[in-house]
């Protein structure tokens, strides 16, 4: 399934490349990661769901008119998620995909008010996640950290439920390291979130909210003043504004780009249009990211493959991109230290060939 959703247009070689090399992801969802053989198989758990579980039928139905279309398809799936067990089954099945594509560390978004507002109970959903985090670092070696985000178009109800599950010391789970804002942005200014970052950041979780994916420029800015954003999910609009490029740049916030989403959704028209090219030339950190891999037809080695052709990279570019997305993570120092030296010494033996 990796090798034919890698970039065709890639050299084959640097196809190769891309597949063997230590990654680290930083912007992924969790119900978005469900694979098709994930989705077939809640489904068979699940009959009455629309989802269709034929692949072929799944492609048309992970094709989005717009943003709002692609919501209302992920809530179908999330829709799917109904007992602890499906919980741990996506969690575990996800993290199994991602050790095929060499990801040695993710920061797996998660919604966890979806879950407990459709019935999950709050404990048995920290539990599984839990689980499957503890087995999936022994059976595949990948080290997986959550990021509980608000889905903001639910509103404020919603902010304040996922704040207490990120805050409460029971609840909180072991692998939370951030906290997020999900969701469309049109209708849903991001000042309002402030006091539930405030909460979130005084309980010790890093911040990382979308902002710029279906807005303005504005919107990076109000999750740089008042969510203190500490990296930016997506961040494409940051182009259209010079300075906040520069400010991006000088204060090393990282911006998660994910090319293949923002086609999916129609933020972007094409790829060659897509700003990662300004993003670089301005000085600031770029990391690559798959999003929703399965509902955008890609995974992460086709979005490498993807940096690697609009960046014009080479084997040590595509390395020193891997190393980013490390360096840009909430892992421990032991930890980033592990990957990045793993990289390095699969760059210096794939060159000495
Ligand atoms: O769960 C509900 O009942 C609910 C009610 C109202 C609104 C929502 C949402 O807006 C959920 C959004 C959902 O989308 C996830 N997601 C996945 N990919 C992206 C993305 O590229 N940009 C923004 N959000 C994304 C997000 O994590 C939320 O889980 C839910
Ligand atoms: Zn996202």
């Amino acid at each position: 399934m990796t090798e034919h959703l890698v970039d065709p247009r890639a050299p084959r070689d640097l196809k190769a490349f891309i597949a063997g090399l230590p990654k680290a992801e930083l912007h992924v969802h969790h119900v978005g990661s469900a694979s098709p053989r994930i989705v077939a198989e809640l489904a068979a758990r699940h009959p009455d769901s629309k989802v269709p579980t034929d692949p072929e039928a799944l492609v048309d139905y992970f094709t989005f008119t717009d943003f709002a279309h692609f919501i209302e398809v992920y809530l179908s799936v999330v829709d799917l998620i109904r007992t602890p067990d499906d919980v741990r089954l996506l969690t575990y099945e996800v993290a199994r995909d991602m050790a095929r594509q060499q990801v040695r560390y993710a920061e797996l978004t998660i919604t966890p008010f979806s879950s407990t507002r459709r019935g999950i109970e709050e404990q048995a959903f920290m539990d599984a996640i839990e689980d499957a985090r503890k087995a999936a670092e022994a059976d595949f070696g990948t080290v997986l950290r959550w990021c509980f985000d608000i889905p903001g178009e639910a509103g404020l109800e919603a902010a304040e439920e996922t704040t207490r599950l990120a805050t409460d010391d029971k609840l909180r789970p072991e692998g939370l390291v951030s906290f997020g804002l999900g969701g469309p942005e049109i209708g849903v200014p991001r000042p309002q979130f402030k006091p539930y970052f405030d909460r979130a950041i005084a309980a010790g979780l890093r911040s990382v909210p979308h902002a710029g994916e279906t807005t303005g420029p504005e919107t990076v800015w109000d999750a740089l003043t008042h969510l203190r954003a500490e990296r930016i999910g997506h961040g494409t609009s940051s182009a259209q504004d010079p300075k906040l490029l520069a400010h991006l740049a000088e204060h090393r916030i990282p911006l998660e780009v994910c090319p293949t989403s923002n086609i999916a959704t129609r933020a972007v028209r094409t790829l060659d249009e897509h700003p990662i090219k300004e993003f670089t030339r301005a000085g600031v950190l770029v990391t690559i990211n798959s999003d929703d891999p399965p509902m955008f037809g890609t995974d992460l080695n086709s979005e490498y493959a993807v940096a690697a052709r609009l960046l014009d990279l080479d084997e040590r570019g595509l390395a020193d991109l891997a190393k980013n997305a490390v360096e840009a993570s909430f892992h421990d120092e032991a930890g980033k230290g592990r990957i990045k030296a793993e990289i390095d010494t699969y760059t210096s033996a794939w060159l000495a060939r």
